[in-house]
């Protein structure tokens, strides 16, 4: 791939999973942007462990040669709650934008089952006409108040919310404007869509307007033991539903041919949560890293 136009960042979620935050309490926030930059990433996400001012934060990361490309925001529009989404993404974004980066990764969290006990493959939530509405118009405010700000929105599709399967993506971008991204998650969209075929349609299908990618792996056995025993998402990450890139089922050299062909520009973060005292982050980050090095050329 091309250097000029692709950096290669990697989320914290690997030391320290803030959707389950036993996982990997031990691993403090110096060791974890210490390992990142070790292992060879320029650029990481936001994690709950991070120092949340950026006159703190920014210079222990310039000192380890890391940038802030992207943090996680829920928002809550098809539940009706739009003016308090609005005025938490306003602060949201503006520590990213302090932060140096252009791009808010947010995802539909009204009705999510993704942080809950129930069946990740059979019990995930619809939306009805009206939410389908309130959704599409508070991403196309978002993206209006970003665009003030020189940056972009991005929509992430995720396994147990209204926006996860190929045709709910095809609703969302059609029911939004142009400058409503989408930030394409390759775990994700296998885990949702169930091949490598219809997890690259996804990509080749959106690719003039997604800004931001996640590289996760799936370890094919682990789904099919979450749908045979009706697991939860989370109960799923905890036994290993998701690795590092080149270590699960997903080819990458696909992945990384469409972006470059196409000339994506933008970040490509290494995204890959498990349990960190099954799977030790650092290792995991070098895997990751040497993959890169070796399929993309990066
Ligand atoms: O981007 C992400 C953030 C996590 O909190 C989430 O659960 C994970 O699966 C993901 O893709
Ligand atoms: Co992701």
């Amino acid at each position: 791939m091309n250097k000029d136009n692709v950096k290669l960042a990697i989320a914290p979620i690997g030391w320290t999973n803030d959707d389950m935050p036993d996982l990997g309490k031990e691993n403090t926030f110096q060791q974890i942007v210490s390992e990142m930059a070790l292992a060879g990433f320029t650029g990481s996400e936001v994690g709950s462990k991070y120092p949340r001012d950026p006159a703190v934060l920014k210079p222990m990361l310039d000192i380890r040669g890391l940038q802030i490309c992207n943090a996680w925001f829920s928002t809550f529009f098809a539940q009706g709650d739009k003016a308090k989404t609005i005025d938490e993404f306003t602060n949201h974004m503006n520590f990213l934008h302090a932060m140096g980066a252009r791009v808010i990764g947010c995802s539909e969290q009204s009705k999510s089952i993704q942080g809950t006990t129930l069946a990740v493959l059979e019990e995930k939530p619809y939306f009805s006409d009206e939410e389908w509405r309130l959704t599409a118009e508070g991403y196309n405010e978002l993206a209006k108040i970003a665009a003030a700000k020189g940056m972009q929105v991005c929509l992430h599709h995720h396994m147990g919310t209204g926006i996860q399967t190929t045709e709910e993506v095809d609703r969302f971008m059609a029911l939004t404007n142009n400058d409503v991204f989408l930030l394409y998650d390759t775990g994700h969209a296998y885990y949702s869509e169930g091949s490598q075929e219809k997890m690259l349609a996804l990509l080749t299908k959106y690719l003039p307007r997604i800004n931001h990618v996640h590289l996760k792996d799936v370890r094919d056995e682990i789904v099919a033991q979450v749908r045979r025993e009706k697991l939860s998402f989370l109960d799923g990450v905890k036994k290993g539903t998701f690795t590092v890139p080149g270590d699960g089922v997903i080819d990458f050299k696909p992945v990384f041919k469409i972006l470059d062909d196409y000339g994506y520009k933008g970040w490509m973060v290494v995204e890959a949560e498990q349990d960190p005292a099954l799977a030790n982050p650092f290792e995991y980050a070098v895997k990751a890293r040497r993959y890169i090095r070796e399929t993309a050329g990066l």
